[in-house]
Order: C-alpha cells, then sequence, then structure tokens
C-alpha cells in the first residue's frame, strides 16, 4: 500500500494534472494507493505525522519540490519505519539532483513502484530556541536563506515560473541579496573541537547533499550516506570576490577559491554576531543567531532506481 502525499501547486499548478498521469498508470497497474493532496504550507508535515504515527511500516510518495519533501520528512514519526519514493515536480529539485534519481516522471513512477531497489540516507537536523527540524538536502544561515526567503514571498517567481524561466528569479533574487547583504561576525565550533571566526561572513550551510538553490554544487563531496555533513562558510572576502564565486559553484569548481571554507562534521554550532535568515531545504525558517546542525541518529530508507 502506498500513500502518495501530492501537492497539487508544484511546478507552478502542474502538480495536479503530473498526478491525474500517475494515477492513470496507478489504476492500470492496479496498484492499492492512497493520495493526499496539500491545501497549504506545512500541510505535508501533517499529513505525515498521521500516517505515521502508529508506529508501523510506511511507504510514503512525495509528488512535489524539495520543499514538500522538508515537509515530509519533518512529519515523519519514525524515520526507520519509513520507505520514502520521490516523483519530482518541483523547481529546484536538489533532492532528485543530488541522488541521482529519475527527473522524467514517467522514469520516476516506474523506478518508485518497480526498482526494488533502496538506499538508506542521513537526515539533517538544526535546533534553535527549543525547536528542531529536519532537512535532507541542506541548511544555510545567512545569504543563501536569504534568497529562499525573498522568492518565497516574490511574486516575480510565481510570474517566472508560470513561463518556465522560475531559475531567472533566483538569478535575479540572488544577486539583489548580494548586494543587499551585509556580511556577518560568525564563529563556527565544530564536534571535533575546532573553533573558526570569521570577520564577514556572507553564509553557512551545512549539506547533506551536495546541490541546494537548483543545481548549485556547494559541497560536491557531501554524501548522504557517511554520517556527515558537509559545513560551506563563505567569508571574509569582499563583495566583488563573493560575486566571483557564485557562477563557479554550478561546476562545483569553487572549492579552492579564496573565501570558501568547507569542512566534514557530525555536528556545527553557529552563532552569529546578528539575527540572520535560515532555511531548511529551500524552506524559510525565520532570523536566528544560534543555532546547532547535526544528524539524526535514524536514517530514512529512500527507494532508488
Ligand atoms: N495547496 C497549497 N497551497 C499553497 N502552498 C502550498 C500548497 N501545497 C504546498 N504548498 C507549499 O508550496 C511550497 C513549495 O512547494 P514544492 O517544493 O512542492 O514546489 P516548488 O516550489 O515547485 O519546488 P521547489 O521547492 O523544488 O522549488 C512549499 O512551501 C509548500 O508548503
Amino acid at each position: 500500500m502506498y500513500d502518495f502525499i501530492v501537492n497539487p501547486l508544484s511546478r507552478s499548478g502542474q502538480g495536479h494534472s503530473i498526478w491525474k498521469t500517475v494515477e492513470t498508470e496507478l489504476k492500470k497497474e492496479n496498484i492499492t494507493y492512497e493520495v493526499h493532496f496539500t491545501a497549504h504550507r506545512r500541510h505535508a508535515t501533517s499529513i505525515a505525522e498521521e500516517i505515521t504515527k502508529d508506529g508501523k511500516e510506511h511507504t510514503l510518495i512525495v509528488l512535489g519540490g524539495d520543499g514538500t519533501i522538508n515537509e515530509v520528512i519533518n512529519g515523519i514519526k519514525y524515520l526507520d519505519k519509513c520507505t520514502l519514493g520521490y516523483v519530482p515536480t518541483g523547481s529546484s529539485n536538489d533532492f532528485s539532483r543530488g541522488l541521482g534519481l529519475p527527473c522524467d516522471i514517467k522514469k520516476a513512477v516506474t523506478s518508485v513502484l518497480h526498482s526494488g531497489h533502496s538506499k538508506l540516507i542521513d537526515i539533517g537536523t538544526i535546533r534553535y530556541r527549543n525547536k528542531k527540524r529536519r532537512f535532507a538536502v541542506s541548511s544555510g544561515i545567512g545569504y543563501d536563506a536569504a534568497i529562499c526567503h525573498t522568492v518565497c514571498i516574490s511574486k516575480l517567481k510565481v510570474f517566472l515560473n508560470k513561463i518556465k524561466l522560475g531559475k531567472l528569479a533566483y538569478v535575479g533574487v540572488s544577486l539583489d541579496r548580494l548586494y543587499h547583504c551585509r556580511p556577518a561576525g560568525m564563529t563556527v565550533r565544530l564536534d571535533s573541537g575546532q573553533e573558526f571566526h570569521y570577520k564577514r561572513a556572507y553564509f553557512a550551510a551545512a549539506m547533506n547533499l551536495p546541490y541546494e538553490g537548483g543545481g548549485c554544487k556547494f559541497c560536491p563531496g557531501a554524501f548522504c550516506d557517511d554520517g556527515l555533513l558537509d559545513l560551506i562558510v563563505i567569508a571574509d572576502v569582499p563583495k566583488y570576490r563573493a560575486l566571483a564565486i557564485l557562477p563557479v559553484v554550478f561546476s562545483g569548481g569553487h572549492t579552492h577559491m579564496k573565501g570558501v571554507h568547507i569542512v566534514k562534521c557530525r555536528e556545527a554550532q553557529i552563532v552569529s554576531d546578528n539575527p540572520l535568515p535560515i532555511h531548511t531545504d529551500g524552506e524559510p525558517v525565520f532570523l536566528q543567531r544560534k543555532l546547532t546542525m547535526a544528524l539524526e541518529p535514524e536514517r530514512l530508507k529512500i527507494i532508488i532506481p
């Protein structure tokens, strides 16, 4: 039995028609399923929570973008009792890109229903004040999260998504946010005891997979099954140098550039001088000054081709 969690508004409203195609396939193959449509933000979390609260084994199939994946993993009660399949209908697709899952809908559906292969992946966490959120791809504080916050409320993204140029919104907002960004003093403490101080940090991001922001290969060496997070900090370079790093991140060739600092860790405590925006998998999480990034003790089983 499969539980499909569908964001009908993903990919600028195409989610619903894509679901109809998937449903035809399920009926053709006599597959037992239930479908749950998201009706508002964070609804996917309560749907996943309701399904998994009985402590039994469940197979959840997400049809949506990275944002819906994030909401679903935040609702799963017992990670080790769940199997997650994914049909990507988002605009960023960093989860499927990082895991090498099929982006083509037909192939993704075939893989989810018939591959018979799975992989256990780490799930990241951020803790701030008394709260906790999980992430599958990455979580960042500072400039990268400011882009997510702005894109999330931008009417331009809705319009550009409609004409299939959603990525342009990210380019425009990235340049605008960099122009307005005031780098902050930041301290990073790792579980290894290492401590780093930055005078002017643009952002710090903990990566469970190599890509965020729709294909930016921030941490080419991030593996979701190594029990480690890759932490990237861009700091202590003037803005023109930070700007020069941006186009290079798409190839992953930035790792040795001045101002780029990457380390592996199990846990990182980040304290910034000012409250800064935070994101988990591109979903905005208000402003914070202190947070701890780590991994859940349990892993999550993902269906792979
Ligand atoms: N019915 C709904 N109405 C309004 N917002 C919704 C609804 N269902 C889901 N959402 C919100 O839509 C946001 C984005 O969804 P999702 O990630 O699935 O698609 P996307 O934006 O196309 O893709 P990506 O995150 O990969 O860019 C999420 O924050 C989610 O909370």
